[in-house]
């Protein structure tokens, strides 16, 4: 079985660094002229597949957008991971879900059991119960070949004051997640399946990045005032595994599909020159 940090190097490889996010917003819905409930939600995602999965490395759901639907919102989400993943793309679902390790592992079976009807490549976890809650999930997706991504230094404003808060030893919060992370990786060629969230607007942290081994996806980019030039201050000399994603700086160019991809190809070029 393929692992996930296999499929992702090789599909970066054949596609470029580069997640996009289907986030439909109220606004982005208004924005393409669609109206904002479920039947505007299925055009808005089928419309971002359509245009975008047969040729990005990785396209991101946010589930949140979809879940504000209910039950139908739901089913687009499941509608909209597996066409993207029929056109080729992989699907990294970001759900940000965490909580005590039994409860967990119902929420790695949801989506990364095989049998699930939202099954998806990887997901997005946040490690504030400890990152040893989250086992059940690490757990699941090595057995079944699937990724995670572990919240580590978030793009938002607000997430300094708990990530870079020091501990006992002596370590950031962060770097205590990194480092979690960076072990679940060792040895593993040519990439990790464990990746880390780590923001493009924080700027230089000090936070050490060198052993992680895994994807590093880094959002922020565009609509949060990120720029690729940012991502060389971040990452420093972990620049070869950043996962650049957008989604609103790419959405926006909707809803022409050659809009949409030319706004793709514009962002993979800009973090190709960046990322050198
Ligand atoms: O630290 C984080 C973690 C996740 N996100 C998510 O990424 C996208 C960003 O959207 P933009 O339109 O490109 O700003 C969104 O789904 C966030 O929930 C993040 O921004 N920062």
């Amino acid at each position: 079985m393929e692992t996930f940090g296999e499929r992702l190097h090789a599909a970066i490889d054949q596609r470029g660094p580069l997640c996009v996010g289907i986030d439909p917003h109220a606004a982005l819905l208004a924005r393409w002229g669609l109206s904002d409930d479920v039947a505007g939600l299925e055009r808005f995602a089928r419309t971002v597949v359509d245009a975008l999965a047969d040729r990005v490395a990785v396209l991101k759901p946010q589930a949140a957008f979809f879940e504000r639907f209910g039950s139908r919102g739901v089913a687009i989400l499941e509608s909209t991971i597996r066409q993207s993943r029929e056109a080729g793309a992989l699907v990294l679902l970001d759900v940000k879900r965490g909580d005590i390790g039994s409860t967990m592992a119902a929420y790695a079976a949801a989506y990364l059991n095989p049998a699930s009807t939202l099954r998806s490549d990887a997901i997005t976890v946040s490690p504030y119960l400890g990152v040893g809650s989250l086992r059940p999930a690490f757990d699941l997706a090595a057995e079944t070949g699937a990724g995670i991504f572990v919240l580590a230094l978030t793009s938002n404003p607000e997430g300094a004051s708990v990530q870079h808060a020091v501990g006992p030893g002596g370590k950031t919060v962060a770097q205590t997640v990194i480092d979690e992370i960076s072990q679940l990786n060792a040895g593993v060629s040519p990439l990790g399946s464990f990746g880390l969230v780590v923001g493009a607007t924080i700027g230089k942290t000090g936070h050490d990045l060198s052993a992680v081994n895994g994807p590093l996806l880094a959002p922020g980019l565009g609509a949060q005032g990120g720029t690729p030039d940012d991502l060389r201050a971040v990452f420093g000399e972990s620049l070869h595994n950043v996962l650049p994603s957008y989604s609103r700086e790419v959405l926006a160019a909707g809803p022409e599909i050659a809009d949409l991809r030319a706004a793709s190809d514009r962002v993979l070029a800009e973090v190709r020159a960046a990322l050198g």
